[in-house]
């Protein structure tokens, strides 16, 4: 149902590498009754325009920590993340940000879900509306438009909350384990459909994940993170040709990369116990 009119041009990941992302030092700590926590610990991370990285770990790493830190919704204890050169000090309207779950508004249909930014930007008008179904149209919701949340499975809300932050043309996207709550089959639908539109769009993705298959299947690079305390234990450069396709999930290579990020993982694991 996709609009496949005309197939995307190639364009090429990591523009020129110039960088849109730089995190220099970062660290947070939140002070809880039992005693202070280390929840990220000297993050130092440039990510590229263009760029599609992943983030693997377990639990407590400081994966959503780091995400909710360059979204500018939490402070940082030490260091900064910069925003094409700009000190990140609170939300824009450059990055986008996608959860587990949808969160849409139960009473407004599709298209009135995905304009409701605009309505409190106090931007809606005739092209975002146009955009908004244009980009529906590209999410394979061109029929439901005015269908409700609860008409819909989990992976149309998912493409509901997708197409509500496309609309508003980030060039960061922050999605902290979008598609967890999904079927493997749905998952790895909404997977290609979303590198083929972030792709063609040129937008950065910032990819939480606790699926290592997955976060080398998507990434350009894969920054494996460790916990007690947070840190970036690694950071793997995944050449895989793009558009990516489902066959390089059973070569030899992509086996050899996964076996490297676990190694990286479980090294972290030993030097924090
Ligand atoms: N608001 C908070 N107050 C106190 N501690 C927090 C807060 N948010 C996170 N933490 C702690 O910081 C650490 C990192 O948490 P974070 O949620 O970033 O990890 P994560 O890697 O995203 O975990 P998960 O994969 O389970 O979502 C954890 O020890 C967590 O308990």
């Amino acid at each position: 149902m996709a609009a496949q009119t005309q197939k995307p041009a190639p364009l090429e990941r990591a523009a020129q590498g110039v960088p849109i992302i730089e995190i220099e030092g970062l660290g947070k700590t939140f002070a809880i009754d039992t005693g202070p926590v280390v929840a990220l610990e000297s993050v130092d991370l440039t990510i590229r325009k263009g760029e599609f990285v992943s983030f693997v770990g377990p639990s407590g790493c400081g994966k959503s920590t780091l995400l909710n830190m360059v979204a500018g919704l939490l402070p940082a204890s030490g260091g900064q993340a910069m925003l094409n050169g700009d000190v990140i000090e609170e939300p824009s309207r450059k990055v986008g940000f996608m959860f587990q779950t949808a969160v849409l508004l139960p009473w407004r249909t599709v298209e009135q879900n995905v304009l409701m930014p605009a309505e409190v930007f106090g931007t809606k008008n005739e092209a975002t509306r146009q955009k908004a179904r244009k980009v529906l149209e590209a999410v394979g919701l061109g029929d439901f438009t005015d269908a409700y949340p609860r008409q819909l499975s989990g992976g149309m809300q998912q493409r509901v909350s997708l197409a509500r932050t496309l609309t508003y043309e980030p060039d960061v996207l922050l999605m902290d384990e979008p598609f967890g709550a999904l079927d493997e089959f749905t998952r790895e639908a909404m997977n290609l459909e979303l590198m083929r539109i972030t792709q063609a769009a040129g937008i950065t993705v910032l990819f939480v994940t606790h699926n290592i298959s997955e976060a080398v299947f998507m990434a350009d690079r894969v920054v494996i993170m460790t916990p007690r305390p947070g840190k970036v234990s690694g950071v793997i450069d995944i050449d895989f040709p793009r558009p990516r396709v489902i066959e390089q999930m059973q070569s030899q290579k992509f086996t050899d990369l996964i076996f490297q990020v676990r190694g990286i993982l479980g090294h972290g694991q030993d030097n924090s116990s």
